[in-house]
């Protein structure tokens, strides 16, 4: 990887306020932000000109390769979605296909600038390996669900995975443990998920209050909301990545703060699947951690993030009635820094400063809707587009420059996913 430097480039640092300067990068770290020693000789240089470099977006949550899904199953609500046409689906899936579709999804996510994403999924090695190849950062855990007859193999798998791949590639995997969500995952299959985070030191990545449905049928049937079953069970005890949170009442806020439970707020999905919208201000108001994410390509129906923080920053406003809900700033925080908290990555991963990994997505703002520059947060949030991304770097690793992926063979993805997506969905 060596010295890189970033010449002459707008940043967006953690304080939230644009820099102008020289940004250097020595393997896969960030340097130096602002001025260079003179005595400091990069191995390659990227003309800033007319470039705004970014932290790298944190996709808190995704099911990769569902981009294999992508416009086969629209228009529907989750569970009539996942009973009649995702999971029979998902039944015809070879470990191949969930190579070539977590491909597709890496591609996509390079291109429309994000650098590590969380996956929750079956097959791991196979993600781990498009992973691997790719350079990009990614935390991984495979989906449990106590309903199926792999259930106790499931367990296995993730035990297995965790210990041969937590804190691999060079830091750039990290694993977690995923059963799926309370209505697939019965009380003591769920305890059995606690005792193996307790003996592996695992945090967990679940789906919990996505739908008024499914926190109707908790109480019906456990007599508990999915947060305080979840807290019954002792699974909250364990740091949580929980996905969606849509249906949490006041009293699961407070258990969730209590508890340290990380959001992944995915607001394209739960409108996509008319599952309502997450009370994102409450949450932040308690002062939970909220991050971004887009779900599967079957529900969004693209993995773009920037995409994702202007639907954060647009639909609490309207919800609210409060335009300040989510300002355009802590949009883009939730995106970035706040990500990389909830997926457990420190504070030195998602911010673009001295110091920092070298996690970074700039982009061309030499377009129409750029200009004019009063404030480059607010034309991030609302006016740019994934197109604008021109180079994302990876650990200190240029994984697209130029809009040109430098890692995979996007010709190849593309037709191995046509004819894997079509035998699929037949
Ligand atoms: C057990 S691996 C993950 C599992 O989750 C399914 N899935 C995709 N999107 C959602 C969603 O919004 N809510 C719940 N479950 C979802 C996916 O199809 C896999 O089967
Ligand atoms: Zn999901």
């Amino acid at each position: 990887m060596g010295k890189t430097v970033l010449k002459n480039i707008e940043w967006l640092g953690s304080d939230n306020r644009v820099h102008q300067g020289d940004i250097g990068i020595d393997n896969d770290v960030i340097v130096a932000a602002g001025t260079l020693d003179s005595n400091w000789q990069p191995d390659r240089i990227i003309d800033g000109t007319n470039k705004l470099a970014v932290p790298g977006f944190i996709n808190t949550h995704t099911h990769a390769a569902m981009t294999l899904f992508r416009s086969y199953a629209d228009d529907m609500q989750l569970m009539d979605w996942l009973q009649n046409k995702i999971w029979p689906a998902e039944a015809k899936l070879e470990q191949d296909d969930i190579y070539w579709g977590t491909l597709l999804a890496i591609a996509e996510m390079i291109k429309t600038g994000t650098t590590t994403f969380a996956d929750m999924y079956f097959s791991m090695q196979e993600i781990a390996r498009a992973v691997e190849e790719s350079g990009i950062r990614a935390v991984l855990a495979r989906g449990m669900a106590g309903v199926t007859p792999n259930a106790e193999q499931a367990l296995l798998e993730s035990e297995t995975f965790f210990k041969e791949y937590h804190n691999s590639c060079d830091g750039r995997i990290t694993v977690m443990l995923a059963p799926h969500a309370p209505y697939t995952c019965p009380p003591p299959y769920l305890k059995k998920v606690v005792q193996l985070a307790e003996k592996l030191g695992a945090e967990i990545h679940t789906h919990l209050s996505e739908t008024a449905g499914e926190v109707e049928d908790c109480l019906k049937e456990y007599g508990a909301s999915p947060i305080a079953l979840m807290e019954e069970v002792g699974l909250l005890a364990h740091g949580v990545l929980a996905a969606h949170c849509v249906h949490v009442s006041l009293q699961d806020i407070e258990i969730m703060r209590e508890r340290n439970v990380r959001v992944a707020h995915n607001p394209g999905s739960n409108l996509k699947l008319a599952s309502g919208i997450a009370p994102v201000p409450q949450m932040l108001a308690a002062g939970i951690c909220v991050g971004l994410g887009t779900d599967g390509a079957a529900s969004n129906n693209n993995l773009d993030m920037l995409e994702e923080t202007r639907l954060a920053a647009l639909v609490h406003k309207a919800n609210t009635g409060d335009p300040l809900a989510v300002p355009a700033a802590f949009a883009l925080q939730m995106a970035t820094a706040n990500g990389a908290f909830a997926l457990g990555l420190g504070d030195r991963t998602g911010k673009l400063d001295t110091g920092c990994k070298a996690d970074i997505t700039i982009f061309d703002i030499q377009a129409p809707h750029w200009y004019p520059r009063h404030d480059r947060l607010s034309l991030l949030t609302y006016a740019a587009s994934a197109g604008d991304v021109h180079t994302v770097i990876v650990n200190g690793r240029i994984l697209m420059e130029n809009r040109r992926l430098t890692t995979l063979d996007e010709e190849r993805i593309y037709a191995e996913c046509q004819a894997r997506g079509m035998r699929l969905c037949r």
